[in-house]
């Protein structure tokens, strides 16, 4: 890490953040940091008179938040992680602390309070550094994950010691002065229930700011500069001679924790400490020594391999699909929508399910970003709102609930599909589809669901792949529910567009219309491609339909279009592929179940075969290549 060698520091130890809070996952995210989330269960209920300061308050949460779940993973695994980090944020008007409002009456105390005036944002962040003193030994990685929600036996004398180094940061906002019509317009947007203080900056809540004097991300959530420096101070022990001219009290200059490198940390001396910055204090108060724990992780830690945090990740990852299918498929997210925030027990009496299992499945999905956790319960986060919800614009519970039903267990063959090689699993999907949607009607909706969940990500992007506005008719074989149709209708408005797909399909694709003026130049043909005449056309498109059939099926295919197709005319192809260079890994994942990809020249050398010249090829978002191809005078 160029930037910020002191990030890299953490970067091999096991590392969580306590807070469910997607802008600080973000936040440190966007910072090169891993990490695992594990939303802290402590609950905020200090006495906030009893604290001299607001910023005593919030530091003291942000502690006992990261402790609850350092002690918690430790007693659940016997290892704790190495570092825990915890964070609470809070705004402040002179003594008086504001939280996150209850309602909106609340909200709107909140926000006149703040009204044309100056405040204050503190976040306290808590850094714990654990060392468990563990009888299995320091190889023992148990991790906190779905199977560990049976109650299991653990030994008893495994002891966990702690380290915990704590600071806060101060920024001033001042909000312009505001209409009370403004302000409730900006309650009823809902974004203020979640926020300390009743707003959010990185959002609409950033048309209420006038100025801010700080730093900018300490009232998002995180004081990622504090945090580098402070993490500087901890790794990074000045030497002896610079002690002398660090002046005690003061936050190391930034520079301080830029310029390091490892081989000037090596040269440093661990045992010598400069003092913290601003509350940068440890808590046994001795400033003179790095702590113990830390100690041992610097010594320790560099001849130990990494922490495979990548790799338990991807040992999980089926674990993380299934969360989200089942939550899918209990429909909690709809029951969000309507009506939460809701607690736990809430939940599973709306949805009918056990109540301890229910809070498990709750929590875990908030630390999969899902869900969030607010005092008054759990809540969509705004992917979940977007993407999980069944009636949204851009909802992909079709895609969910097929993956859950059908991809799954094709997956669950993938061995012997790559024991016995490409031609075996080839045409897999194709034929299940035939069959599964000649078995029954619900069967077809679920496939045409997750068709069309896809296809609205995509469909955009290959209508617009090139330029098709020198055709005037096209046909999507394939085409499924038409939202490529209706995507090339939108894109040229003098196209008429054909789908053309089996009649089971044609016969359910009403319900998935939603009218418009582009509507009136599409229709919908019932065929077979294998058997019946194909629409006349100018274009012909192939969307996601090659990597589904064997060879001789691709080729029947191709050919029968090539026949149809008048000189001068198109064929359109989109698919994913899998084989280009920095490929990410959702397509390669999604060609591996369609049987072997073809990368962009096979398609390329497929259309030359099937008599089309100029073929062209282009990406389509992240998803898939498209090709075009000009049929050529026979
Ligand atoms: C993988 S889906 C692709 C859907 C759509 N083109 C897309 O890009 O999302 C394959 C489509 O081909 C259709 N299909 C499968 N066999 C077919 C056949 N023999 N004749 C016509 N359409 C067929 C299916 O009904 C389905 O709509």
């Amino acid at each position: 890490m160029v930037l910020c060698p002191v990030i890299g520091k953490l970067q091999h130890k096991r590392v969580v953040l306590a807070s469910a809070s997607p802008r600080r996952q973000e936040i440190l995210s966007n910072a090169g940091l891993r990490f695992e989330v594990v939303p802290s269960r402590f609950k905020e209920k200090l006495h906030k008179a009893s604290f001299a300061t607001p910023y005593a308050y919030a530091v003291e949460t942000a502690k006992q938040k990261a402790l609850e779940v350092a002690g918690r993973m430790h007693q659940k695994d016997l290892r704790a992680p190495d570092v825990v980090i915890g964070a609470d944020t809070i705004v402040a008007v002179g003594a008086m602390i504001l939280e996150k409002p209850v309602d909106k009456q609340d909200a709107y105390r909140m926000l006149s309070r703040l009204n044309g005036k100056e405040h204050s944002v503190f976040t306290g962040v808590a850094i714990v550094h654990c060392c468990s003193k563990d009888i299995s030994g320091p190889g023992r990685t148990l991790r906190l994950t779905l199977s560990s929600w049976a109650p299991r036996a653990h030994p008893t004398d495994g002891r966990l010691d702690t380290e915990v180094s704590e600071f806060y940061e101060e920024t001033t906002v001042k909000f312009s002065e505001l209409s009370e019509e403004l302000l409730w317009e900006y309650i009823n947007s809902g974004e203020p229930m979640d926020k300390a203080g009743g707003y959010g900056i990185q959002a609409l809540g950033g048309m209420l700011v006038e100025y801010v004097h700080g730093d900018f991300l300490n009232v998002v959530g995180f004081p990622l500069n504090h945090f580098c420096k402070e993490l500087a101070r901890l790794y990074y022990p000045p030497r002896p001679e610079d002690l002398r001219r660090v002046r005690h009290d003061s936050i190391p200059a930034v520079d301080t924790f830029e310029n390091l490198s490892d081989s000037e940390a090596g040269g440093s001396d661990p045992g010598q400490s400069a003092k913290g910055g601003r509350g940068g204090e440890q808590a046994d108060g001795d400033r003179s020594q790095a702590p113990r724990a830390l100690d041992a992780a610097l010594n320790g830690a560099d001849s130990r391999p990494p922490f495979p945090t990548g790799l338990l990740e991807l040992m999980d990852g089926f674990k993380a699909s299934k969360v989200l299918f089942t939550a899918c498929k209990l429909r909690l997210f709809d029951v969000l929508k309507d009506q939460g925030p809701l607690q736990a027990a809430d939940v599973a009496r709306k949805l009918s399910t056990c109540a301890g299992r229910t809070e498990q499945l709750l929590g875990v999905c908030a630390a999969l970003g899902l869900l969030e956790k607010t005092r008054r319960g759990y809540g969509n986060t705004e992917v979940a709102t977007l993407h999980l919800v069944s009636d949204g614009e851009h909802s992909l519970q079709g895609l969910a609930e097929y993956n859950d039903a059908h991809v799954w267990g094709v997956f669950t063959r993938l061995g012997l599909a790559v024991r016995e090689g490409a031609d075996q699993t080839r045409g897999v999907l194709g034929a299940m589809e035939e069959e599964r949607l000649s078995q029954n009607r619900e069967l077809t909706l679920q496939f045409m669901r997750a068709k069309h969940s896809l296809s609205k990500l995509t469909a955009h992007h290959v209508a617009t792949a090139f330029d098709l506005s020198r055709f005037a008719s096209a046909c999507d074989l394939g085409g499924c529910t038409g939202i490529l149709a209706r995507e090339l209708a939108q894109e040229y408005p003098r196209l008429q567009v054909t789908v053309f797909d089996l009649p089971e399909v044609t016969e359910l694709s009403g319900g998935f219309q939603r009218g418009g003026r582009q509507t009136e130049r599409i229709r919908f043909v019932p065929g077979d491609f294998f058997k019946d005449s194909l629409p006349e056309a100018d274009l012909y498109v192939l969307s996601r339909i090659l990597q589904d059939w064997p060879d001789d099926k691709l080729h029947k295919l191709l050919s029968r279009i090539s026949s149809s197709c008048r000189p001068g005319g198109g064929l359109l192809v989109a698919e994913a592929v899998a084989e280009e260079e920095g490929a990410s890994r959702s397509p390669r994942l999604r060609t591996l179940s369609a049987g072997q990809p073809r990368s962009p020249d096979e398609h390329r050398r497929l259309l030359q075969r099937h008599g089309f010249r100029d073929v062209r090829v282009a990406r389509a978002g992240d998803l898939l290549c498209v090709v075009l191809g000009t049929r050529a005078a026979p």
